[in-house]
């Protein structure tokens, strides 16, 4: 039996003549942490926007928690959430106000409670009656995070999700997320060129190249399999040798 939460099939998607995403194929199990890594321009976000429902395939399918997502995503969209630091959020309004607007669009029950209880979680109580467009870059992509936490999501995309953070405040939005899914069973894939985030909270890692999936396992069988130290040398291995690694993959 197939019980991946995310199954994807044979993905592609151009943009007039730029190739994003070529033949991707691949599943993430229930309750698991995932990364998708690769270099700019790799497909990471293509692949994540067509996952959200957000760009159509030019061929290829997606299942998410079991629904085709081309025919049936507004059945699979209402347990889904997504986080990137590159969608914008009203900037007039308060961040209590956007967050108060996105949890009545998701019929969020006791939404002041729920938005009190996420401002607590990520630090945000301080900032809860700033407007969001004077907040700074991290404080953005902490309200971001809330945003996406406000449906307690079964499948959680995430483009970045320690983008712009301190040091101190990446750790804790970490540690956020790896409670959040051990507590509610989520199922979490993360697009992000922080290798030592992969290497703490991820159970699996995708590697992109150009378009193409050239490696993918858990993130010490990678490191072993390559026989280096750790992650960030095997991304960098795979980024400067990205053709040749697919060609051996092809061949395995
Ligand atoms: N709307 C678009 N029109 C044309 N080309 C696009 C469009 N969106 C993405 N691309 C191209 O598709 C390729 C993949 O882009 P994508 O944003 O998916 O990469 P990425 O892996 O997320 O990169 P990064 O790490 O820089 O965010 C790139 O060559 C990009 O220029």
């Amino acid at each position: 039996m197939n019980d991946a939460v995310i199954e994807v099939r044979h993905l592609a998607k151009h943009f007039d003549r730029v190739q994003a995403v070529k033949d991707v194929s691949f599943s993430v199990a229930p309750g698991s942490i995932c990364a998708l890594l690769g270099g700019n321009g790799a497909g990471k976000t293509t692949t994540l926007s067509i996952l959200l429902g957000l760009l159509l395939p030019s061929s290829g399918s997606v299942r998410i928690l079991g629904e085709d997502m081309l025919a049936h995503r507004y059945q699979v969209l209402p347990r889904m959430n997504f986080a990137s630091p590159y969608v914008d959020l009203p900037h007039r309004l308060s961040v209590e106000q956007n967050l108060g607007i996105y949890a009545r669009l998701y019929g969020v029950r006791r939404l002041r409670e729920r938005i009190r209880t996420l401002a607590r979680d990520l630090d945000l109580e301080a900032l809860l009656k700033r407007r969001y467009g004077t907040l700074s870059a991290g404080q953005k992509t902490r309200v971001s995070l809330a945003k996406a936490m406000l449906n307690h999501p079964d499948v959680l995309l995430l483009d970045e999700p320690t983008a712009s953070l301190d040091p101190d405040t990446g750790d804790r939005v970490r540690g956020y997320l790896m409670d959040y899914q051990a507590s509610s069973g989520a199922t979490l894939l993360l697009a992000s060129h922080n290798m030592l985030e992969v290497e703490r909270m991820c159970d699996s890692v995708i590697m992109m190249h150009q378009g193409v999936i050239v490696d993918q396992g858990r993130p010490a069988a990678l490191v072993q399999r390559y026989g280096h130290r750790d992650l960030e040398e095997v991304f960098l291995h795979v980024a400067r040798d990205g053709q040749d690694t697919e060609i051996r993959s092809r061949a395995l």
